[in-house]
């Protein structure tokens, strides 16, 4: 059987004498030929050209460009990611986007939690508040988080993207789905709302794809208002057929965390309560946000934090009211909402701010699992040309502080054949049943990438009064 581009490895086609090569190149002619590329082009801004050039399937991006910082725990160090840095051929580099490193204080005896090499943190000039903790976290903890987000988190009460169009069963999609590899199960189909709703309740199914959303970004001013905006259900599809749960699994997209977020006004739904946010999950946050010395991320070189607080009017209305409050994050920074994203190979997350949290400054953590992806982060606008950031599993990226939680970014490729080994088999120190575990989740991820975005609302203590 001869293999289809996306199914070549990225070596052959790399090479412009395989066979995969000129196959790949005479379907990329054959579905451009009648473009005026030149002309598309120029109407891109730069970060739609660069989300282009990262998805395309032909010729597959050079990632030379692309900071990429496993590269410093290779060869020359350790070598704690050599073979992980060779999967799929897919290799950044050091030195093409310009990092400084900081100091990050995390606590001994975190060690299995968070990487024995944990002990670095970059900041990026150009994007103040931008922090990127490589392999943060213990190949154990990459595998507990794994297991928490597929097996324990997405299902019942937490609402998934599938919520809105199946009637899942309680136990989840995935818990489903392991009861049916075991041989001789018999695998039910999971039916869709509309097909058991009446007609005439039926609501009509919702326009294909996203729409575009611009909301001003939430405030404490506008929060008044927001809790008065009418958030209507989102409309179950009618035209889906009934799927069994292996079916399901690759279309899990996403999984709330704490206050329940409404994608059709983009805007938290504070009338529907909090769900689950995993204890696991908010002990890392916070750990590694009190590790983090924010006075090398913000404070300004030969200026006292005083100095730079009173003197510097700019900074202030940035920061908005308060004024900087970096210096009380290891105090105030309570993770309560968040979402848990599954992508496939084939998905991508466009340029898109997250500008509905009330608290517009505060880290945003940002947990990498799985295969590995470029990450697009730039400016205000998308006219910002954005850095581009190779993140494998265990990488940790905070976005913190007005220019950065206001920056727009994306993840317009997640890179085939790049699972790390440590989450392809647990090893000879694993027993079988411990191996045989693993096995599924292995399955899934060799196909996709889970991102654990975790995220501060409302400013510790802030009392949001909700009545329903
Ligand atoms: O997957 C990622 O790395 C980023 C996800 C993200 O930006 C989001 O969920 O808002
Ligand atoms: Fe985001």
């Amino acid at each position: 059987m001869t293999s289809t581009p996306s199914q070549s490895s990225i070596v052959e086609l790399q090479d412009p004498n395989s066979q995969a090569y000129r196959k790949a190149r005479r379907l990329h002619l054959k579905t451009t030929r009648n473009r005026d590329q030149a002309a598309i082009e120029s109407e891109w801004t730069p970060f739609r050209a660069a989300e282009k050039k990262f998805k395309a399937k032909f010729p597959p991006p050079d990632l030379s460009g692309v900071l990429d910082l496993a590269l410093l725990e290779c060869n020359g160090s350790d070598g704690l990611r050599d073979e992980e840095v060779q999967m799929g051929g897919w290799r950044g580099a050091l030195g093409c986007v310009e990092v400084r490193e900081i100091g990050l204080d995390l606590l001994t005896g975190d060690g299995t939690e968070l990487g024995k090499q944990t002990r670095r943190a970059f900041t990026f000039p150009e994007i103040p508040g931008l922090v990127l903790l490589p392999s943060c976290l213990s190949h154990t903890t990459q595998r507990s988080l794994i297991q928490w987000s597929l097996r324990d988190h997405a299902k019942y009460p937490t609402i998934t993207n599938l919520d809105t169009h199946y009637v899942l069963p309680r136990e989840g999609v995935w818990n489903a789905y392991l009861k049916s590899r075991d041989p001789g199960y018999d695998e039910e189909a999971v039916q869709p709302v509309a097909s058991i709703l009446p007609t005439s309740l039926a609501p009509p199914s919702p326009s294909p794809g996203r729409t575009l959303i611009t909301n001003p970004p939430a405030s404490p001013e506008s929060f008044s208002t927001l809790l008065k905006t009418p958030l209507p259900p989102p409309a179950p599809s009618s035209t889906i057929p009934p799927l069994p749960p292996s079916s399901l699994i690759s279309k899990l997209r996403w999984a709330n965390l704490g206050w329940f977020y409404h994608w059709g006004t983009k805007q938290y739904d504070f009338k529907a309560g909090k769900g689950e946010m995993g204890e696991e999950v908010k002990d890392i946050c916070k750990k590694i946000v009190r590790g983090v010395r924010w006075g090398e991320v913000f404070g300004r070189e030969g200026e006292s934090v005083l100095d730079s607080e009173e003197g510097n009017f700019e900074a202030q209305a940035e920061w908005g009211e308060g004024g900087e409050d970096w210096m009380d994050w290891s105090e105030t920074y309570e993770p309560d909402a968040g979402i848990v994203n599954f992508y496939q190979t084939k998905d991508t997350l466009m340029a898109h701010v997250d500008r509905s949290e009330i608290c517009a400054t505060s880290p945003l953590v940002s947990i990498s699992l799985g295969s590995a992806a470029v990450f697009l982060i730039g400016g205000l606008t998308r006219s910002t040309p954005p850095i581009p950031i190779l993140l494998r599993s265990g990488d940790v990226v905070i976005m913190s502080g007005p220019a950065c939680r206001r920056a727009y970014h994306g993840v317009p490729r997640i890179l085939e054949n790049t699972l790390p080994p440590h989450l392809v088999a647990l090893g000879p120190t694993a027993s079988d049943s411990e191996n045989q575990e693993w096995e599924p989740y292995a399955e899934y991820l060799r196909h996709a990438r889970i991102n654990v975005n975790v995220r501060q609302v409302f400013p510790k203590g802030f009392d949001p009064n909700i009545t329903k």
